[in-house]
């Protein structure tokens, strides 16, 4: 894997005191798409800032495509594009003279053809002569995009790129986020979407507290942590578990009509037959059962749990 982003021994200590950042190491290749998960507060606006360069920090290094963002600041920030999360642009500008002057102050030569390009892809070119401040909060977003690609960066980094975005624009940014990558793009997004990761990255960094707690192919990851329930349809409501099947973590669903197992399907028991054979012997009848893998949420409310009370 060719490096796009090369981190070591990073670390963040605000004035404040507060450790934002651990020591993190982590390499992102070339045109991966990478997520970075965490709840809120938990350090990821602090590292992509460090990364781009707008936050000092406190220890480490770190290269974007080579260069390092300390010694080689301007070759590091020309190959970053940065999509922030507060829309930050100015509202009486059009469009298209937002976009180029964005592409100027990266001391890029004009190239109409191009620009033409970014806001073709997503879908602003019939836009390209409106103020900022005539579009709608999509729209907005977009145009930060257009701006964070203007200088033709080969990283790009999306701070929460679907926080507060409606269903359909937040799947034109994934499909665009693809088209992108399908360019050579590396994309690192931050979001607390799990169904966001899953649905994009490749692979997935789990940071909580400032520390990357988890850095895993998504779906290695899935299969690695991915436990999975069964659901027994039952032939008669229950009021409560029998106590026959106190051996198995077992829950009434459904206003009792369902019985749910949780097991991790990589186990060498996973306790189902012995279940199956234990309701029968109870006299528990059922209609159906289904099982289903646990999705990445699942995952990331375990590990978040797992690691409040490893903290505390
Ligand atoms: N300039 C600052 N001075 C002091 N503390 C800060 C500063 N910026 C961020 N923090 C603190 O550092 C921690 C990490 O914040 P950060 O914004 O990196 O988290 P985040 O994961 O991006 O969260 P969110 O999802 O809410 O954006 C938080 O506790 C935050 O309050």
């Amino acid at each position: 894997m060719q490096p796009a982003v090369v981190i070591e021994g990073l670390t963040k200590t605000y004035k404040s005191g507060l450790q934002a950042l651990k020591p993190v190491d982590l390499t992102i290749g070339k045109g991966e798409i990478f997520a970075l998960l965490g709840p809120n507060g938990a350090g990821k606006t602090t590292m992509i800032s460090i990364i781009c360069g707008i936050v000092v920090p406190t220890s480490g290094t770190v290269t974007a495509d080579g260069h390092d963002i300390k010694r080689d600041y301007r070759k590091a920030r020309q190959a970053i594009g940065l999509v922030p999360q507060e829309l930050t642009t100015d509202a009486f500008e059009t469009v298209m003279a937002t976009v180029t002057l964005s592409r100027g102050l990266f001391g890029k030569a004009p190239n109409p053809a191009y620009i033409e390009q970014i806001l073709r892809d997503l879908s602003l070119w019939d836009k390209k002569d409106a103020k900022i401040m005539t579009l709608s909060g999509g729209m907005k977003r977009r145009v930060m995009i257009a701006k964070a690609l203007s200088h033709e960066p080969d990283i790009l980094f999306l701070d929460e790129p679907t926080a507060g975005v409606d269903v359909e624009l937040r799947k034109d940014m994934w499909a665009m986020v693809r088209r992108l990558r399908e360019r050579g793009v590396t994309i690192i997004l931050t979001t607390h979407y799990i169904e966001e990761a899953e649905e994009m990255a490749d692979r997935v960094g789990v940071i909580l507290k400032g520390q990357l707690i988890l850095v895993e192919d998504k779906t290695t990851l899935m299969k690695k942590l991915g436990k999975k329930t069964l659901t027994l349809q039952l032939q008669e409501t229950l009021t409560a578990v029998p106590p026959e099947l106190a051996d198995w973590k077992v829950e009434l669903k459904n206003e009792g009509h369902e019985l749910e197992y949780v097991f991790d399907a990589n186990a060498d028991d996973t306790g189902v037959p012995g279940l199956l054979r234990r309701l029968e012997a109870t006299g528990v009848g059922f209609k159906d059962l289904s099982t289903k893998q646990s999705s990445l949420e699942d995952i990331f409310v375990d590990l978040v749990h797992q690691s409040k009370t490893e903290v505390a």
